[in-house]
């Protein structure tokens, strides 16, 4: 294990609360989704809402306001990936469908995606109330670049999908929420796209048709499809997803694995508490071993004597989404799990990067000891204090310090008193 020295403490402020880097799109996978420093204003008073959904979410701005829907967004998606995009209601991930659907206009920065996109955004978007579902279906499917033939032998296929041939030549307008979803849905996995972008739509439908949607998002993303889907079900996120976004405000406040994702976001929903740490498996910074020898990086020495040095070596594996300063808390444990001692990191922490990296707790002098210690290491996020994970060592040091009844040799002297 090789020994690295200490990174001085971060001389400048803190991160943002949750901030951290972007997962950026497997080495070698194309970009086919990418927005950069993307912003959106709406000014309350030039827009009328188009949906239910929208009058109840924008009830709160007031007339003429400026309002900042989304800001700075800075994203790029690769090839292949299923990205799941999260975030409280009004956080702004509709907005961000849209924009990189090309429906809204960023008000700053620049949208750029490549392939076919089928996009499932609202409900009933891209569909006529006053035509019927098969007229529908040709329009929906033209706009998204099929030819009439192709049209013509995909039609079965898609009305079989959606379960709706006995409502097919009904107009639009008569069908429920759920119907227009099976619709919108069966011609968007129809037309072959590169890039599906799937707003919280599948909620709508029915248990039986959410299995098929989720069975068909499964497909798509076993093909290598190109995924981005906003869903409030985190547990979906988990399950289905190589990545997240999690918007808050407009902003994006993380960006990254899956797991660690929705643990923020149910703790920042505070349905988890903030203090609850990433399991271990999946922890962006993982104690991996420790070591314990005399001097930093020398061999390996399990048996010491009280005065002599000690240098206990904690051997890290950190992600690229681990913070980038990170304080470690290490606690010598002695027999029935009671702790001896502590050492830590300053407290703006230590910036290992990405990769492994070794953190050396040198001892000058053992104090008068004698028994079989053991280590436990406490990962947190020095910027934010959050935890990230926590390790038992099983590995021991021994020290042969004097018999002693109790923890610790003290001084003292016995005096009679009457
Ligand atoms: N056309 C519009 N004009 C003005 N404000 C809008 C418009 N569309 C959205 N907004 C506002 O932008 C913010 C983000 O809305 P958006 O629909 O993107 O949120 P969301 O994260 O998808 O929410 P939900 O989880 O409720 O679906 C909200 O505060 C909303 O009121």
């Amino acid at each position: 294990m090789p020994s690295q020295p200490l990174a001085p403490p971060p001389m400048q402020p803190a991160q943002p609360a949750a901030v951290v880097p972007s997962a950026p799109p497997a080495p070698g996978a194309p970009v086919v989704i990418r927005a950069a420093g993307v912003g959106k204003k709406f000014v309350a008073y030039h827009k009328r809402a188009t949906s239910l959904k929208e009058r109840f979410v924008r009830r709160d701005t007031t007339s003429g306001e400026d309002f900042w829907a989304l800001r700075d967004i800075d994203v790029e998606i690769g090839r292949g990936q299923t990205v799941g995009l999260a975030g409280a209601n009004g956080s702004g991930k509709s907005t961000l469908l849209k924009v990189l659907a090309g429906i809204l206009r960023p008000t700053h920065g620049s949208v750029s995606v490549s392939g076919r996109i089928a996009s499932l955004l609202e409900l009933g978007a891209g569909f006529n109330g006053e035509l019927s579902g098969r007229d529908n279906v040709y329009l929906n499917a033209s706009l998204l670049g099929l030819s009439k033939r192709e049209i013509d032998r995909l039609f079965d296929s898609i009305v079989d999908f959606s379960e709706l041939r006995h409502k097919i030549d009904d107009e639009v307008k008569h069908y429920s929420s759920g119907q227009y979803v099976r619709l919108g849905f069966a011609v968007a996995v129809h037309v072959d796209p590169d890039v599906l972008l799937v707003d919280e739509v599948l909620a709508v439908g029915d248990e039986a048709f959410q299995r098929k949607c989720l069975a068909k998002i499964a497909q798509f993303r076993d093909e290598g499809r190109t995924i981005l889907f906003v869903t409030h079900s985190l547990d979906l996120i988990e399950n289905m997803c190589d990545r997240i976004l999690v918007l808050e405000s407009g902003g994006l406040i993380f960006d990254g694995q899956p797991v660690v994702g929705t643990k923020l976001l149910r703790q920042r929903l505070g349905s988890l508490p903030a203090d609850s740490p990433i399991p271990f498996d999946l922890a962006p910074v993982k104690p991996t071993a420790v070591a314990f020898s005399r001097n930093p990086g020398g061999p390996t020495e399990v048996q010491y004597d009280p005065g002599e040095q000690l240098t206990v070596s904690v051997e890290l594996d950190l992600t690229d989404s681990a913070p980038q300063y990170v304080y470690l808390h290490v606690e010598i444990m002695g027999q029935g799990e009671i702790p001896i001692w502590m050492m830590e990191t300053p407290p703006g922490g230590v910036s290992p990067g990405p990769g492994t990296a070794v953190v050396d707790f040198v001892v000058p002098r053992l104090p008068e000891l004698l028994g079989a210690f053991a280590i436990n290491v406490r990962v947190s996020d020095a910027a934010t204090g959050q935890p990230v994970t926590v390790r038992r060592f099983e590995e021991l040091f021994g020290v042969s310090g004097p018999q002693v009844a109790g923890l610790l040799k003290v001084d003292y002297e016995a005096r009679l008193r009457r």
